[in-house]
């Protein structure tokens, strides 16, 4: 076959969202759904006329009711699954107030920066997890 195949594309921002303990809020999306049971750093798709961190601000709010502070961007990863191909691009956000709901996944959690590699993410995040793991020291 020589046609084009087009796969549909999801631009997300994304939040790496840390306390004052020097931990990150991760959450595990519903079960059944794409990528069902996993792990994953908040977020969701850029609507009409938004910045990413305007986006990462309102995804955070509606899906976990809580105000945070959008700071540094840390990596931006295309990667393309098996039907879909999503654009995440990934700050780091510090948790300002509100305690955190699952409003919109079955599970959330404050885990430290060792205790990430002990829940499964998908693909995608391997790269963001590294990136993480790599710039340590982040102070807002
Ligand atoms: N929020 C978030 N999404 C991620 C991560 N890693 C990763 O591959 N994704 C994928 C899963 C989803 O396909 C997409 C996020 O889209 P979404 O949360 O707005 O959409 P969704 O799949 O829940 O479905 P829908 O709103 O279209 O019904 O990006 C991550 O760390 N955080
Ligand atoms: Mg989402």
């Amino acid at each position: 076959m020589n046609e084009i195949s087009t796969v549909p594309h999801k631009i997300i921002g994304v939040a790496v969202i840390w306390n004052n303990q020097e931990q990150i809020l991760i959450d595990r999306r519903r079960p059944g759904g794409t990528m069902g049971g996993l792990w994953e750093f908040p977020g969701g798709k850029i609507e009409l006329g938004e910045t990413i961190e305007e986006c990462i601000q309102r995804e955070i709010y509606e899906e976990l009711g809580i105000e945070i502070k959008v700071g540094e961007h840390l990596i931006t990863i295309d990667h393309t699954y098996k039907d879909l191909r999503v654009t995440l691009t990934v700050h780091h956000c510090y948790h300002l107030t509100g305690i955190p709901q699952a409003i919109e996944c079955d599970e959330i959690r404050w885990v430290s920066l060792d205790e990430l590699d002990s829940f499964t993410f998908p693909e995608a995040n391997v790269e963001i997890i590294a990136a993480l793991q790599k710039s340590q020291n982040y102070t807002f």
